[in-house]
Order: structure tokens, then sequence, then C-alpha cells
């Protein structure tokens, strides 16, 4: 079975400027914990932005959960965009909300807008926020903002928030590159954890290939905008990513 399907998809961020993804396909099935490898500029973020509109592809389809969303409407995307949980590379949380509140910022997409505006999250919201909290090792950090966290600590925050969304896909972009090297290795775990206990696939982009190749059962390579690799991580060979970093 196919959760994701991207066919042929290119992106430039100017109608003039150079094309920065170029007709790039491949497929994510449910239980994939998918990265995307590639050197700094290859094209990693701009395709994850892609896979939830947040930039508008030029060209080709993106299939989701049997729905093509590539044309979908504001309403229609709003819909996907809850159930695409994303997790970034600055970790984007809201200093001046405490750790829980960001947390229940994860709720928002299913929340009115007046009963968001006043933080009236129902008790069952509440409860799985702090329960998500306690499984990402917060527990004690309910209350604090994300200013009094160590880095590792505020992208578990990211972690819990797109959890929150019950989501069926997670987006991961570089979720270490802020981190030194063991907090990088525990928040992959965590990743990967959360995503088998949860049966939620991963999308992922990371630099650091020697992550992941521990943490993905399956690797894409770009390199310049182009898919050099699309293999099952146990099958890749030293020389494919040489051939990919070779630029
Ligand atoms: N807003 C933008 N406008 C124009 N070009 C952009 C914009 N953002 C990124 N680019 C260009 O698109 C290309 C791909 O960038 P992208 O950030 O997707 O690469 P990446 O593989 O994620 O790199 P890194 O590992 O350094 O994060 C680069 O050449 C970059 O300069």
């Amino acid at each position: 079975m196919i959760l994701l399907e991207v066919k042929n998809l290119s992106f430039r961020y100017h109608k003039t400027g150079p094309e920065i993804l170029k007709n790039i396909s491949f497929n994510l099935a449910p239980n994939d914990f998918l990265a995307i490898i590639g050197p700094s500029g290859a094209g990693k973020s701009t395709l994850l932005r892609c896979i939830n509109r947040l930039l508008e592809p030029t060209s080709g389809d993106i299939l989701f959960d049997g729905i093509n969303i590539t044309n979908l409407h504001q309403r229609g995307m709003r819909d996907v965009r809850c159930r695409m949980g994303m997790i970034f590379q600055e970790f984007n949380l809201i200093e001046r909300m405490s750790v829980i509140d960001n947390v229940l910022a994860g709720r928002l997409g299913y929340t009115s807008s007046i009963r968001s505006i006043f933080k009236m999250f129902p008790k069952s919201d509440i409860q799985k926020a702090l329960k998500i909290l306690d499984r990402v090792g917060l527990s004690n950090f309910v209350e604090k903002r994300p200013t009094a966290l160590s880095g590792g600590q505020r992208q578990r925050v990211g972690i819990a928030r797109a959890l929150m969304q019950d989501p069926k896909l997670l987006l991961v972009d570089e979720p270490t590159s802020s981190l030194d090297p063991k907090i990088s290795r525990e928040v992959m775990g965590i990743i990967k954890t959360m995503s088998e206990e949860e049966g939620v696939p991963v999308l992922c982009s990371i630099h650091d290939v020697i992550l992941a190749l521990e943490f993905s059962n399956k690797v894409i390579g770009l390199q310049d905008g182009y898919k050099r690799l699309d293999s099952q991580t146990n099958s890749i060979e030293n020389g494919m990513l040489d051939e990919i970093y070779a630029l």
C-alpha cells in the first residue's frame, strides 16, 4: 500500500529562476521512515515544503491517502495539512507560550477559532498533550517557557506538537541541524519510536548521512534538484553515496 505518491514534481521559486526540483517521483508506504539526503542546496527542504504545498509545485502531482492534493483549494488543503505533522529544523516554537500550550497548538486545525483564541481546549486534548509530553520525556517541563529548555528539549516539544495533530504522515525537516551529535541521535530515536508506536510514516530531510542510514528503511538522494538515488537503506553501497556528494 502507498500513502504518499509524488509524481514528476518540479519546482522553481521564481518564474524566470532556475528549476530547483527536477521531475522528482517517489512513493512512501505507511510504515516507511524515508530519509531525503543530499548536499546543501540540493532541494531537500524545498521538496518537503512542496509536499504540504507551503510551496506550490510548478508541475507534477502529489497523491496523499488516495487523494490528488495538487489542486486542492484552501479549505481542502487545510484538512490535509492537519494530517501532515511537520517538525522543523529551527523548532518554530512560540516563546511566550508554555510548553503545553505550544503542544496544544498542534490541535488548532481541529479547534474552532473562537475556542482557540481563548485557549479553550477540551479536557481530552489537555490530557492527550500531557501524555505525549510524558512520552517524549518532558513531563517536568509542562509549564516552562521554551526559552528555559535545551535544544534537544525544544525539538521534543516540536515532536509532541506534531503528534498532537494525530497525523497520518510526519514531515521532518533537518531535525538535528541545530543539535550536537549525541542529542541528534536521541532526537532521531524519539522520532523513530513515536513513528513506530503511532504507526505514522516519516519523510525526513537530513544532511547527516550516518543518521539517515541508521534510522531509515528507505533513502532518496537529491543532487542539484535531481533524484539520484532511490533505494532500500540496507542495499545502499558507499559508491552510491560518493556520487551524490561528488559535486
Ligand atoms: N526562498 C528562496 N528563493 C529562492 N531560492 C531559494 C529559496 N530557498 C531556497 N532556495 C534555493 O533553492 C535551492 C534548494 O534549497 P533547499 O533549502 O531546498 O536545499 P537543501 O537541500 O534543503 O539545503 P540545506 O541542506 O543547506 O538545508 C538552493 O539553491 C537555494 O539557494
